[in-house]
């Protein structure tokens, strides 16, 4: 893969939101961030993945070592610097190198430096071009007076091993989704499992290495994987990303003991029986960062005070995470559903899905529902004692933030990991599965009625695991709890104390 040569960094103890181009257009000394004084310090730097869903917890996770004493550099592209804002304001002492996005073969020029601004067909071409990164990043750590001591980075980022081990120190692979995810994953990029038959997407492929040996259809295996061309370069490199992953020093997911507690008392053979650091709910450890991944489009006093309303845990909260957009014909089919069943909810819908008309105008009439369109301020509406249930695509971070709520799920899950983290929650005995599929536009009727009982007598059971699972959500972060003690577990390894 080729990189541009013309490719400069440059550093910022704290951006602007809206920083002059210039200010990025030319290498600045390291000192200005105040990592420059040599003093073999631990000097972390942390490289996040341009989505959303991957950005959020990552970037929590950083304001948790920031606040234990370590210092930090998170490393991203031009383009997402804007993100970052929120998070500066909330930890003025981390540092930032900002990089030129890279030039590449497989992406059409300005598409966008962020999942969020591009169609998916240029997801896998866009995880496949960030590893040019990996030498103007090398080039910026040989450059540092204070050196960079360990190295924290997203799973999709995998290209900072080599980077790493050139520099001589740990690799911690950071997972933004769960610990069976984790397994899973890396076991079908080792292994390669084939189908017989091209067209055989309900083959199943067992995970003999993952406790309690699952199995999943071919169908419901994470897309990317699903789509490995051998030999194509964009293919070889995603697969040599989550290859890379395996030899960190130790992996770190957004998960908690008592939800997972199958998958993390044990080393894991698919990880190389590597220690995996569950130290989630992360949204639950961080409560102090406002704004978080946008502006909301609606004050969260607002959502509140329509919340309060309402009685505990009537409403249904609907939201398909930070990429999916619906179908028309899926978008008509949530419509209708929350029609049929007269629940009363919020539904934040991303820009792409269109609502079907009059529905907005009806549900507001009725004093019944909230469309929010755009960012919409989902940790707090989750928290609100008046959300019981979710209507989600099942993305971790979504999952976990309702989990760490007390919140009861209703499960749609679309792609990615999306299955698997269904089928956790459906262990946990948390959620009701209401449709699967990501092409699927289920029938409004049958989902009306899934709602309905859910808000009703018939999803109590569930919804009282749903307060227990929050309970130990809340146990686990807490002082002495079992994310807590892994956070500090962590701390160690990225001090060089253990
Ligand atoms: O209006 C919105 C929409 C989303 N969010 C936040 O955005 C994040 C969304 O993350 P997630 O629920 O995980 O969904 P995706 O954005 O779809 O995340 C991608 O990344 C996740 C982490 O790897 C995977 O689990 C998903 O399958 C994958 O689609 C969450 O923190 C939400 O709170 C908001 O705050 N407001």
């Amino acid at each position: 893969m080729q990189i541009s040569s013309s490719v400069l960094c440059s550093e910022f103890s704290h951006l602007p939101v809206a920083m002059p181009s210039s200010m990025y257009a030319a290498p600045q000394a390291s000192a200005s961030n105040g990592v420059g004084n040599g003093d073999g310090m631990p000097h972390v730097l942390v490289v996040p993945y341009p989505a959303q869903g991957h950005m959020l917890p990552l970037l929590d996770l950083a304001a948790l070592l920031s606040a234990r004493g370590l210092a930090l550099t998170v490393a991203v592209t031009a383009g997402n610097v804007r993100l970052l804002a929120p998070f500066l304001a909330a930890c003025p002492s981390v540092a930032t190198v900002v990089l030129p996005f890279p030039s590449s073969p497989f992406l059409p020029a300005g598409c966008g430096e962020n999942t969020k601004d591009l169609p998916a067909d240029l997801f896998r071409p866009f995880m496949a071009s960030l590893a040019a990164l990996s030498a103007p990043l090398l080039s910026w750590c040989k450059s540092q007076s204070r050196g960079v001591t360990a190295i924290v980075s997203d799973l999709f980022t995998g290209w900072t091993l080599p980077l790493a081990e050139e520099l001589g120190v740990p690799h911690v692979a950071f997972s933004c989704a769960n610990v069976h995810y984790l397994a899973t994953t890396h076991s079908l990029w080792r292994r390669m499992p084939t189908r017989r038959r091209l067209d055989d997407a309900d083959g199943t492929v067992t995970f003999s290495e993952v406790p309690g040996s699952p199995s999943f259809p071919w169908r419901s295996l994470p897309w990317m994987f699903r789509v490995h061309v051998p030999g194509d370069e964009v293919s070889e490199t995603i697969r040599r990303i989550f290859l890379w992953n395996i030899e960190s020093s130790c992996f770190v997911a957004n998960s908690f003991a008592a939800l997972e507690a199958a998958y993390v008392e044990r080393p894991l053979p698919d990880l190389m029986a590597k220690r995996v650091f569950a130290v989630g709910a992360l949204s639950d450890a961080v409560r102090n960062c406002d704004e978080r991944g946008g502006k909301p489009a609606v004050a969260p006093a607002k959502v509140a005070a329509w919340l309060d309303g309402f009685d505990d845990g009537a409403v249904v909260y609907v939201c398909f995470g930070s990429q999916q957009a619906l179908s028309p014909s899926q978008a008509a089919c949530v419509a209708g559903a929350l029609a049929l069943s007269s629940v009363a909810f919020v539904w934040a819908v991303r820009s792409g899905t269109v609502v079907p008309e009059g529905f907005e105008a009806a549900a507001t009439a009725a004093s019944r529902g909230m469309v929010i369109r755009g960012w919409a301020p989902q940790v707090e509406i989750l928290r609100h004692r008046a959300v019981g249930w979710f209507l989600t695509h099942c993305g971790w971070n979504s999952v976990l933030e309702a989990t760490a709520a007390g919140v009861a799920m209703l499960t749609w899950p679309m792609g990615a990991d999306q299955f698997i983290n269904a089928s956790v929650l459906a262990e946990a005995g948390v959620a009701v599965p209401v449709a699967e599929g990501a092409d699927t536009a289920p029938d409004a009727g049958k989902m009306a009625s899934v709602m309905a009982a859910a808000v009703a007598k018939e999803g109590e059971s569930v919804r009282k695991r749903a307060v227990e699972l929050g309970r130990n959500a809340a146990a686990a972060v807490a002082e002495g709890g079992t994310s807590h003690n892994d956070l500090e577990g962590l701390v160690r390894v990225l001090s060089d104390v253990d």
